[in-house]
């Protein structure tokens, strides 16, 4: 049996993995979070234990008690504006806490799944013009060098770096707009927002030229058990198989749950006026996860379809 601990256990992503896993027989899950359980109704499934990362004592107890087999990182400080203006928080947990986990993980010989961002990309590298925004052009492949354009961002990369030059055996997952349905407690998602605002004939400002690649929460998880079963070293594009506009997301929302689409107004970037600069483009492709994983990810309006179901 293969002993899991997931940290960021109680996040949207870490919670979808706990539960995914806990039900597999050849697996003992054990889940790390900051804060107690935010769902302790499974308990008997999965253990859970409150750990600081930031605390190399904390780590040491951890690793100790569990002995991972492997161990899957979803916690982070994952708010960009949040980062922007904490500096030193953002790095001590996206980069140092990493950084001693990764030690750790060698130490005990565990294989290492670490989730990252495709905000470690400036989308620089694509022009932006009428006919590239319409098809959004080439993505970026897990052999494009991070230049990132925020703290968040910054602080993702390094942490992937000490992952990259510490574990003998390891994974890094770049997730990106991952969404799904959130546990109260957990931060929402901009499907979800969407959806919520929709259904409450709220109007939404949503921007037309950031461009991603919005991925399914089920298929992040999907895809970091495919990295357990298949322990390749190195980085893995895990997210969907379409580029679009945050806007061009708002429309299928509305499409696919018979929404208004009048609530939608769509701006630009500048009119957004956010305060932390985002990559206009940061699409990656998946052409890596699919050939050596088998990995296939879900369109969003599958997703949508089954919303009531997930
Ligand atoms: N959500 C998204 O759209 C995207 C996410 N990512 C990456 O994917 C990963 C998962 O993201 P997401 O699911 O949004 O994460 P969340 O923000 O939902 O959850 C992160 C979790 O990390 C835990 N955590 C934070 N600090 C500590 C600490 N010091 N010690 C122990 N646990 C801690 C928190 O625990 P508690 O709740 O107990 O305080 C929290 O539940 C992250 O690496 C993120 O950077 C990348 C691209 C997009
Ligand atoms: C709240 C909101 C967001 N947006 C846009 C901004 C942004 O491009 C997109 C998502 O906004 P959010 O604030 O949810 O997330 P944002 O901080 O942009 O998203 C990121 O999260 C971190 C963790 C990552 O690593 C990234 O990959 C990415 O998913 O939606 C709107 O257009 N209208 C809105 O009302």
């Amino acid at each position: 049996m293969k002993k899991i601990l997931i940290i960021g256990a109680n996040g949207f992503t870490g919670r979808q993995i706990l539960n995914d896993l806990s039900v597999h027989a050849q697996y003992k899950v054990t889940g790390c979070s900051l804060h107690p359980d935010i769902s302790p109704n499974d308990v008997g499934k999965y253990r859970f234990i409150e750990t600081d990362i930031r605390n190399e004592a904390d780590i040491k107890c951890l690793f100790e008690e569990v002995q991972p087999d492997v161990v899957i990182n979803c916690s982070a400080l994952s708010v960009p504006d949040y980062c922007e203006t904490h500096h030193e928080e953002a790095y001590l947990t996206n980069v140092t806490a990493v950084s001693q986990l990764a030690v750790f993980c060698e130490e005990y010989k565990s294989r290492f799944i670490h989730l990252s961002t495709d905000f470690v990309f400036d989308g620089k590298m694509f022009v932006f013009d009428e006919k590239i925004n319409e098809d959004a052009g080439p993505l970026y492949t897990e052999e494009d060098i991070p230049a990132p354009v925020n703290y968040y961002g910054y602080t993702k990369w390094k942490g992937e770096e000490k992952v990259a030059e510490t574990c003998s055996s390891y994974a890094i997952v770049r997730v990106a707009i991952v969404y799904g349905r959130a546990l109260p407690g957990q931060h929402g998602n901009i499907v979800q927002l969407v959806m919520n605002r929709l259904k409450a004939g709220q109007e939404i400002r949503v921007v037309s030229d950031q461009w991603r690649t919005p991925t399914y929460v089920g298929d992040v998880s999907d895809g970091v058990q495919r990295l357990i079963a298949h322990p390749t070293n190195g980085i893995f594009h895990i997210c969907g198989v379409e580029c679009m506009s945050i806007a061009e997301i708002a429309y299928q929302v509305a499409d696919y749950m018979g929404l208004d689409h009048s609530l939608i107004h769509p701006v630009t970037t500048e009119e957004m006026n956010e305060t932390t600069p985002r990559p206009r483009f940061s699409g990656m492709s998946i052409d890596k996860a699919r050939t050596m994983l088998g990995y296939k990810p879900q369109k969003l309006k599958e997703v949508l379809a089954n919303w009531e179901h997930l």
